[in-house]
């Protein structure tokens, strides 16, 4: 989807995704970073449209859910955060009763000189989360994390190898010219290094004057293979079934689990433990 700073705007094409996932059979839908509002944070600071998640914006996107029979993953939400001028950047799990499922905040923040001039921020309004998060959904145990964090592996072992999760979800809104040079590698990474499906919804085409998106949402095995995609501008639903027992195939074939403490012991052998 393209988020605009229309909040009513977004709410609808949110409602419009989640009616072609219902019809689509789907259990649950993914929305990207930023899914209810992208203005220009250099004229407007996201803080000022910021709710807190039982306020009237979030109960509008559970009803979504609740209407649709769905599971939402609402992946980048501006939380009212720790004072006036700072968010916290949450994804949100919400059940098909309209239940909140989970709830993470962002750890890595996006200060980041792009390649082509623009600079982001986003330790400028942002207040950023400390611990991690993992969840029981009806598609398999689902580890959370937002966009700019996908370059940080650390993160997701730990979702993996002490929280179990089976589905990464890596909601996001990647620049042009990184995402085109990284966004698909990375996250055929993670699904292969810690042998789970990864999701990836993804703002997409232009949001305002200033911000262009890379888009390509997808949905990857944990063999690493990209079995559901977007492309740069479209609005609209990748569609893909998550298969707990390819999962469970993949690691008692090629069990890194257990490969993994062995090396870690080694390892440490050196003195240093990762
Ligand atoms: O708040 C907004 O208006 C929009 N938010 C974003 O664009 C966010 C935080 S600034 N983007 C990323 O994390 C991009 C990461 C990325 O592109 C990379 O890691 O290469």
């Amino acid at each position: 989807m393209t988020s605009t700073h229309d909040q009513e705007h977004n709410l609808g094409v949110c409602s419009q995704l989640a009616a072609q996932a219902s019809e689509a059979g789907c259990r649950m839908l993914c929305l990207p970073e930023c899914f209810a509002f992208m203005g220009d944070s250099s004229m407007q600071s996201p803080a000022t449209v910021a709710q807190p998640l039982n306020g009237p914006l979030m109960s509008r996107y559970k009803q979504l859910a609740r209407d649709n029979g769905l599971w939402l993953s609402l992946g980048g939400f501006q939380e009212a955060g720790p004072d006036a001028d700072h968010i916290h950047n949450c994804h949100i799990i919400i059940k098909a009763n309209g239940e909140t499922a989970a709830t993470y905040r962002k750890i890595h923040l996006c200060d980041v000189e792009v390649p082509g001039g623009q600079v982001w921020k986003e330790s400028s309004f942002t207040s950023p989360g400390c611990s991690t998060t993992v969840c029981e959904s009806p598609v398999g145990k689902l580890g959370l994390s937002v966009c700019y964090d996908l370059r940080f592996p650390q993160l997701y072992q730990e979702l993996r190898f002490r929280g179990g999760a089976d589905v990464l979800l890596i909601p996001s809104a990647f620049t042009k010219p990184t995402g085109s040079a990284h966004f698909e590698l990375l996250l055929r990474s993670r699904a292969i290094e810690c042998q789970c499906y990864v999701i990836a919804a993804a703002q997409a085409g232009q949001n305002h004057a200033n911000r262009q998106s890379w888009g390509h949402s997808c949905v990857i095995d944990p063999w690493g293979k990209v079995l559901a995609r977007m492309d740069d501008k479209e609005t609209g639903i990748a569609v893909a079934e998550i298969d707990s027992k390819y999962v469970a195939d993949i690691r008692k074939r090629m069990p890194i689990a257990t490969h993994r403490s062995a090396g870690r012991s080694s390892l440490m052998k050196g003195g240093e433990s990762l």
